[in-house]
C-alpha cells in the first residue's frame, strides 16, 4: 500500500488514534476496532493504528485516512510485529504503514531491524514506523532504513522508566538528534494536555490509544478517583 510524501507529510501535528483490545476482552472483534477507528476519524484523527490482520482489513475499509498495523506475537521480549514474516503479513492485509519493534534487541527469526525493513519495502510497498524504547533504539532504527520512528516502547523495554504520562524526555532528545523522519510521540499519553506537550517536545504527530479507546481502563480510572 503506498501512502505518498503529501499524505505523510499530512499526518504533522495531528493526532494518530490506536484502538486495540485484547484476548478476551469484549471489544475483541475487528468489526468493533474498525468502527472505533471510524469513530476517531470523525473526531479529528489524522490516522489510525490498529492491531491483528483482520483488523487491519476491516480498517482499511471503514477509514480513508493511513492505517497503522501491527501484529502483536506474545506479550514478552520482541512482540509488536517480531518477524519479517509477520510484518509483510501486515502489509499484505493492507496496512500504509507497519509498526515493528524498532529496539535493539535480538528478533526471534534472528534478521537484523535493518534486513526487517528491507524486507517490508522490497515485499510490499508499505512505510515502517520502528517501535522503539531509546534514544539508542532511536537512532540505530533511523540508521536502519526507518521511516517512521515511535515512542511506543518507552518504558516497556527496559531501557527507560515507566514515566506517568509520556516520556517527555526522550520524545525531546529523539526530535534533538535531527533524523530526518516523523518522530510519533507513542506511550501514556492520557489527556489533551500530555497530547500537546508531546508535540511541543517535538513529536510530528501524536498517538492516543487507551484515553480514547479503552473504555474498561477509562472506566478504571474514574472508579479509581472516586474510590479514593
Ligand atoms: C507497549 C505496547 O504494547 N503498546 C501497544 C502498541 O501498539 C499498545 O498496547 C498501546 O495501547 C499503544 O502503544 C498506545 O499507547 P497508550 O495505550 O498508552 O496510549
Amino acid at each position: 500500500m503506498l501512502l505518498a510524501q503529501p499524505q505523510l507529510a499530512a499526518l504533522e501535528g495531528g493526532l494518530i488514534v490506536s484502538a486495540q483490545a485484547y484476548p478476551g476482552e469484549a471489544m475483541r472483534d475487528p468489526r468493533t476496532m474498525a468502527q472505533v477507528a471510524a469513530a476517531s476519524v470523525v473526531g479529528g484523527a489524522v490516522a489510525v493504528r490498529v492491531q491483528g490482520l483482520a483488523d487491519v482489513q476491516f480498517t482499511r475499509s471503514a477509514v480513508e485516512v493511513p492505517v497503522i498495523g501491527l501484529f502483536k506475537d506474545g506479550h514478552d521480549g520482541v512482540f509488536i510485529t517480531p518477524t519479517l514474516h509477520h510484518a509483510l503479513a501486515v502489509a499484505q492485509a493492507g496496512a500504509h504503514i507497519v509498526a515493528l519493534d524498532g529496539t535493539r534487541r535480538e528478533r526471534p527469526d534472528g534478521r537484523s531491524l535493518a534486513e526487517t525493513i528491507a524486507g517490508v519495502h522490497a515485499g510490499s510497498g508499505a512505510l515502517v514506523m520502528a517501535d522503539c524504547g531509546s534514544l539508542d533504539d532511536a537512532l540505530a532504527a533511523a540508521e536502519a532504513g526507518a521511516d517512521l520512528i515511535g515512542t511506543t516502547l518507552a518504558g516497556y523495554s527496559g531501557e527507560r522508566p515507566k514515566t506517568e504520562g509520556p516520556d517527555l524526555e526522550l520524545i525531546a532528545q529523539i526530535a534533538a538528534a535531527g533524523l530526518e523522519r516523523p518522530l510519533i510521540a507513542e506511550g501514556r499519553i492520557h489527556t489533551p494536555a500530555h497530547a500537546r506537550a508531546a508535540r511541543e517536545a517535538g513529536a510530528f504527530a501524536v498517538v492516543v490509544g487507551t484515553a480514547i479507546t479503552h473504555p474498561s481502563s477509562i472506566t478504571s480510572w474514574f472508579d479509581a478517583e472516586l474510590r479514593r
